[in-house]
């Protein structure tokens, strides 16, 4: 197999996010709408702490209003339900954001149950989940998923009907939205995990395959068909042998370049979309409540 496709995830989330900041400056002039997101991070989480710096600066980068709360490790279920309630009553945050994880005393799901439907730009309330579930456009769609779909419909000019996709990995955040995304493109849906019986066989199956299990390197590139599209949602920070530390994805990807015919890298591929299409769902979130057309970002 010849060298694969770098699809640069990277570069894609820039030119959404240049779209997006169009689409604002039209909400501006034409509606006199600026969307608002606001961000909750609970403790003190070194990489919750980058993320949730980059979202507010590309919030407002974008030309939206960016309302950012730090509450302490120590925050109770109660305190920051009733700062979810907050933001739910405030005209100004058109989206809410609980940045993951929470500290142990606090359940995820009663805080993610709490957030308004039409304000959860994550997509994680089980009514939102409900709607992509049931095929529906109505709802709000989590953002990493979202973002390897759109990463691939660009990859195959709109058209995924009929290709054969495995996912690997069945957690809420990315497994399971993964699965319903890709069987509304029409594409053939396997879920592998952990009980998976033979991984390597579903996965050599498969004309797309999406990595998101949380596992260094683990898929190697013999498992892959030839000519196999690779999206990898692995984030993993593993140690380098002379020191210090690098990150990887869930995929081999120096024997899966042997194999596929597109891949996206890590860091620079899945990673970046996270946040730009976040900003594309507050922009989704502002439209909706105010009964105006949504753009197509
Ligand atoms: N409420 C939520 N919490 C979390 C989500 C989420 O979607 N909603 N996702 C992740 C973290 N995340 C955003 O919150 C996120 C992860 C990774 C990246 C990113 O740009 N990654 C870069 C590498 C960054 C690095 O150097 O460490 C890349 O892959 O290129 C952005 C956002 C968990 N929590
Ligand atoms: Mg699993």
């Amino acid at each position: 197999m010849s060298e694969p496709k770098i699809i640069d995830g990277k570069a894609f989330a820039a030119g959404l996010r240049d779209r997006i900041a169009t689409e604002v400056a039209k909400l501006k002039e034409e509606n006199g709408i600026t969307p608002g997101l606001a961000v909750v991070l609970v403790g003190e989480d070194p990489a919750s702490q980058v993320y949730v710096r980059s979202k507010g600066k590309q919030t407002v980068e974008a030309g939206m209003q960016s309302f950012e709360y730090k509450m302490p490790e120590t925050t109770s279920q109660e305190e920051l339900l009733a700062k979810v309630e907050e933001l739910n009553n405030d005209p100004a945050v058109n989206g809410i954001l609980v940045q993951l994880p929470l500290p142990k005393q606090i359940d995820e799901q009663a805080v993610l149950a709490a957030i308004d439907p039409a304000k959860d730009v994550d997509g994680f309330h089980t009514t939102n989940v409900g709607l992509l579930g049931t095929g529906s456009d109505n709802g709000l769609v989590p953002c990493t998923p979202l973002g390897c779909i759109m990463l691939l419909r660009d990859h195959f000019d709109g058209n995924l009907s009929g290709k054969k996709a495995v996912v690997i990995g069945r957690s809420n955040i990315v497994g399971k939205p993964m699965f319903n995304l890709l069987l509304k493109e029409s594409c053939t849906v396997t879920v592998a995990h952990s009980r998976t019986q033979d991984l390597p066989g579903e996965v050599r199956q498969a004309d797309i395959v999406v990595a998101a299990v949380g596992r260094p390197e683990m898929v190697k590139g013999d498992w892959l068909k030839d000519g196999a599209v690779v999206i990898d949602v692995g984030i993993n920070r593993i140690d380098k042998p002379e020191g210090g530390t690098r990150l990887v994805g869930d995929v081999d990807f120096a024997s899966a370049c042997e194999r596929a015919s597109a891949i996206t890298p890590v860091p620079g591929g899945v990673g970046p979309m996270t946040i730009a299409v976040l900003l594309a769902n507050t922009v989704t979130a502002a439209c909706q409540q105010n009964g105006i057309a949504v753009p197509k970002l």
